[in-house]
Order: structure tokens, then sequence, then C-alpha cells
């Protein structure tokens, strides 16, 4: 198994620290590690695990102490760079991470990038220049979020005219999916500093809570005005006309437009529709996977049955089904905000023109 120390968080005066970075570099004497805020903790432990090779960050990902599209993408991009810098075998770094998850695209394009690097580097400066790569992408991340948050105010003045937004959000996409302020709940951060937002319905998000228990806690230290809720009660805001807007973030968008994010979102997006409610989704464009045809070609990760079976009493030997997301088809997407500006309609046409901007 591989190397994870733990260790909390505290602020020099041993208090609970204020703003903690969803992953971050270090390099003490000992040699250099990856420093990942255990997200399986939160919210009631604000613990980080010390990642000191790929087998530690690997359990990582898959457990999902570390998790998010974008932050996927820098993990896999540091990854490499902390076996280059020890020495490890790159090749078989890369193939680890970048199957440690099959379904958020980000997690394969930051490997990729900092192999690139890394293959690209002068003698003996592999290590130093992956490094520089995943910097690079921790740097783009950041700007895409301010980026995506600047036209997702935008496109919600337009689409909500006269402010108080009531916005509903599934999952959890906020710094702690990003190395910025986030994808979604980024766009929402910047209405509530706007005071444009007057009420944030936050999706428990079964079977491992990111929204109650991630967003919840991200929303609390934002000073929202937030209110949990059961996914299946999500219906009952919109029949009483309580959701202004929907936003979610994404794991892969198609070529078409078809997107997969967590699982519960498809349902968001049918009631959305149904209720004349707008369903915007918020991904910077390395979520965009040109090379995936549709939604039916997007792998969706299936995860163990016991994250659901374990979440309530059931009957030892209860079989679960698990999809960790499911794909929205682009006709039921009003909106795709990412850092180049906002596709809509959402058309193969719109995806390929945000791109290439
Ligand atoms: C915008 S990235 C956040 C994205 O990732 C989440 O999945 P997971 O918690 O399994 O990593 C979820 O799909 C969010 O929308």
């Amino acid at each position: 198994m591989g190397d994870q120390n733990a260790r909390a968080v505290t602020d020099e005066a041993g208090g609970a620290s204020s703003a903690i970075p969803a992953l971050r570099w270090e390099e003490p004497p000992e040699g250099p590690v990856l420093v990942l805020l255990d997200q399986t903790r939160l919210p009631h432990e604000e613990v980080e695990l010390v990642c000191t090779d790929v087998q530690a960050l690997v359990q990582a990902i898959r457990s999902l102490a570390v998790r998010g599209a974008p932050l996927l993408g820098l993990a896999g991009a540091y990854g490499i760079a902390l076996a280059a810098a020890r020495g490890y075998d790159v090749n078989e770094a890369a193939d680890l991470l970048a199957h440690a998850r099959p379904t958020a695209v980000n997690l394969g394009y930051g490997v990729r990038r900092a192999v690139a690097a890394f293959r690209d580097a002068p003698p003996h400066q592999g290590a130093a220049v992956a490094l520089a790569e995943a910097r690079a992408l921790h740097a783009e991340d950041a700007a895409a979020s301010t980026a995506m948050a600047r036209h997702g105010a935008q496109l919600l003045a337009e689409l909500v005219p006269g402010g108080g937004y009531r916005l509903l959000t599934h999952c959890n996409t906020g710094a702690l999916v990003s190395g910025g302020e986030g994808t979604a709940l980024g766009v929402v951060l910047a209405a509530h500093r706007a005071g444009e937002l007057r009420r944030l319905w936050v999706d428990e998000t079964r079977p491992l809570l990111q929204g109650a228990r991630l967003t919840a806690y991200e929303a609390a230290r934002a000073g929202m005005p937030y209110t949990l809720l059961a996914d299946n009660a999500a219906g009952s805001l919109f029949t009483a006309g309580e959701v202004d807007a929907v936003l979610v973030g994404a794991d892969r968008i198609a070529a078409d437009g078809s997107t997969a994010n967590k699982v519960g979102s498809y349902p968001l997006a049918v009631l959305a529709r149904y209720h004349h409610v707008p369903f915007v989704v918020v991904a910077p464009t390395t979520t965009i996977d040109l090379a995936t045809p549709n939604g039916d070609a997007i792998e969706v990760e299936q995860r163990a049955g016991s994250e659901v079976t374990d979440l309530a009493p059931s009957p030892l030997g209860t079989q679960a089904y698990n999809p960790a997301f499911d794909v929205t088809p682009p006709e039921l997407i009003t909106a795709i905000i990412t850092e180049n500006g906002v596709v809509s309609p959402v058309t193969a046409e719109s995806i390929v023109t945000v791109c290439n901007r």
C-alpha cells in the first residue's frame, strides 16, 4: 500500500486553519511530497494526507480523499512530478494515475501534460520541468475559476433578472475541486459576494454526501445562505417555484455536449426542463473531451455497492447499484459556462468553438 501520513491542519495558534488548499506541493528535507486535504474526513476533521509516492496518491484518488475533475487533473500532473522527483518509473506512474478513476477526463489530461513535459525536458531536468508543468496547470485552473465566475455572473443576470438568486447545486464544485475557487460553486460564491444570492439549495448527494459534507462546509465558511436537502426533495422545491437556476459541475463533456456529472444530475436536468428552470453546467475546457463523441461513449465509474449498503442498515448480502455519475444530453442543458465564455445552445459546433477561443 502507498505511504500516506495523516496530520491535523492547524494554524500557528493551533486553531482550525482559514483557507486550506485542497492540494499543495512541499519540499521538506526528506524529499518532495504532495499534501492533500483529506476530503473523506471533512467537514468535522481537517486532516492532511502527505503522499510520498504514487501508490499513496492513487489510493487517495480512488477513496475520494482527493476528488473533483479539475483537481484530479492537478493531482495527476503533480503525481508525475512526484514520481520523477523520487526516481520512480514515470511511465508506470502515468498508467497508475490515469486509470485511478475513469470518468473525469481531467485526470488523464493532467498526467499527459506532465509526462510530455518530462519527456521533452533537457537531460536531468525532467523532474523540475514536470513540476513546472504541474504548477502551470494549477495556475491555469485558478485563472479558469475566476473567468468562469465572471462569465457566470453575466449569465445569471440574464437568466434571473432582478437578482436575488435561488440556486440549486448538486455534489461539490468549490475550492475543494479546483486550483482556484471552483466551478459551479465558484459562480455561486461570486453571486454571494455581489449580494445576489438569496438562497443556495444544497443536494446532499448520496451515497458519499459530497453536498452535505463538502458543499455545506464551503458554503458555511463563506457565510452563504444555504439549506441542505435530501436529493429526493429537489422536485418539491421546483414545484414550489423556489429554484431560479440549477448550477452543476462536470467530469467529462463529450464532443456533442453530453455531460457526465455526479449521479443525480440528469434527474435534476429533467426536472429543470419540466419546470422551465435553467440548467447550467460550469466546467473548464480541460473537462471537454472532443475525442469522446457522445454520452454513450463516456465510461461511467461504477463504485462499490458497499458505499450504498453501508449508508443504511441494509440486510447482509444486499446488492447495490452504485454508478458514480450519470450523463445529461445536450438538449437538457441551457448553457455550459467555461473560462472561454458561455456555450448556448449546446451543440457540437458550439463546443468546438469554445475550445478554440
Ligand atoms: C467540477 S468537478 C466536481 C465534480 O466531481 C464530482 O465527482 P466526485 O466527487 O466523484 O469526484 C462531481 O461529479 C462534481 O460535479
